[in-house]
C-alpha cells in the first residue's frame, strides 16, 4: 500500500482508521452515530469538516466518516480509504427518494445494484457497460440481520444520480419502469471503487421522501428511522 497519508482530504493516519467504515453523506450523521452507538470514539478527521470518528461497537473497531454529496465527493473519500488506508469494507448509510411502492417512507433499502446516469465508469475504459453491485456477503448479512432484529428491509436496484434537481421530468418514470426502488447520489461510485480495489461495499438507504408525491419525513421521524439503518449497518460491520 503506498504511503500517501495524510491526504489533502483526510488528516488521519492509516492506524486511525478501522478496517470497516460506515459512511453517511452528512458528516453530522457520522457524529450522531459516533455519539450514540460507539464507545471510546475519537475524532480522526476534520479537514473540510468531513468528520470521521473511530471507536468500538460491541467488540468491533469501526470508523464512521461523512462522504459528502454526489459521486465526485464519495469517489475521493472511498478511493483514499480503500487504496491508502487499508480499509476493507465501506457501508454507506444514506437517505433516498422512493421510486417504488415497495419502498415506502421509512423503509430500509438494501442497494443490491446501482444504476447510474453518471459517467464515473468512463475512467476504467471498459469495452462495455459495467454493472455496479454490492458485495453479496454484506447484502445477505443485511437482509438476514434485518430479519433477526425485526427491521424490515427491501432489496433491489437503486439509482445513483448526478442530479438532485433534474431538468428532465420524464427520467424518474423511466427508471421506475425498470423496477428501480429508490434514488440517491453515491452508491454507484462506491461500488465501482470497491470493485477496482478488490474490496467490499454496501449501500443501505432509508427512504426519506418521495420525489413524485412530495411526501417527506419530519426531522424527528428521520432521526428514528435512520437509527434502524445505523443499527443494521453496525451489526454487519
Ligand atoms: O443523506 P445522504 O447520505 O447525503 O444521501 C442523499 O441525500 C443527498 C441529497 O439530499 C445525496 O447525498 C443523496 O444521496
Ligand atoms: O438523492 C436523493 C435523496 C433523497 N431524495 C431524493 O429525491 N434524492
Amino acid at each position: 500500500m503506498p504511503n500517501l497519508t495524510p491526504t489533502p482530504h483526510n488528516a488521519a493516519l492509516p492506524e486511525d482508521i478501522a478496517k470497516t467504515v460506515l459512511m453517511p453523506g452528512d458528516p453530522l450523521r457520522a457524529k450522531f452515530i459516533a455519539e450514540n452507538f460507539l464507545s471510546d470514539a475519537v475524532c480522526v478527521n476534520t479537514v473540510r469538516n468531513m468528520l470521521a470518528f473511530t471507536g468500538n461497537y460491541q467488540d468491533k473497531r469501526v470508523t464512521v466518516m461523512g462522504g459528502g454529496m454526489g459521486m465526485p465527493s464519495v469517489g475521493i473519500y472511498t478511493y483514499e480509504l480503500f487504496n491508502f488506508y487499508g480499509v476493507e469494507k465501506i457501508i454507506r448509510v444514506g437517505s433516498a427518494g422512493t421510486l417504488s411502492e415497495k419502498a415506502a417512507l421509512r423503509s430500509v433499502v438494501i442497494g443490491v445494484g446501482a444504476c447510474t446516469d453518471s459517467n464515473y465508469a468512463h475512467q476504467f475504459q471498459l469495452p462495455g457497460t459495467f454493472a455496479p453491485i454490492a458485495d453479496f456477503d454484506l447484502a445477505r448479512a443485511a437482509a438476514e440481520t434485518g430479519e433477526r432484529l425485526g427491521i424490515k428491509t427491501v432489496a433491489g436496484n437503486i439509482l445513483s444520480s448526478d442530479v438532485f434537481y433534474s431538468d428532465d421530468s420524464e427520467s424518474t418514470r423511466k427508471w421506475q419502469k425498470m423496477g428501480v426502488l429508490a434514488v440517491e447520489m453515491e452508491a454507484a461510485a462506491l461500488y465501482m471503487n470497491a470493485a477496482r480495489a478488490g474490496k467490499k461495499a454496501l449501500c443501505l438507504l432509508t427512504i426519506s421522501d418521495s420525489p413524485t408525491s412530495g411526501e417527506a419525513l419530519s426531522a424527528e421521524e428521520r432521526q428514528n428511522s435512520f437509527t434502524d439503518m445505523m443499527k443494521l449497518a453496525l451489526e454487519i460491520a
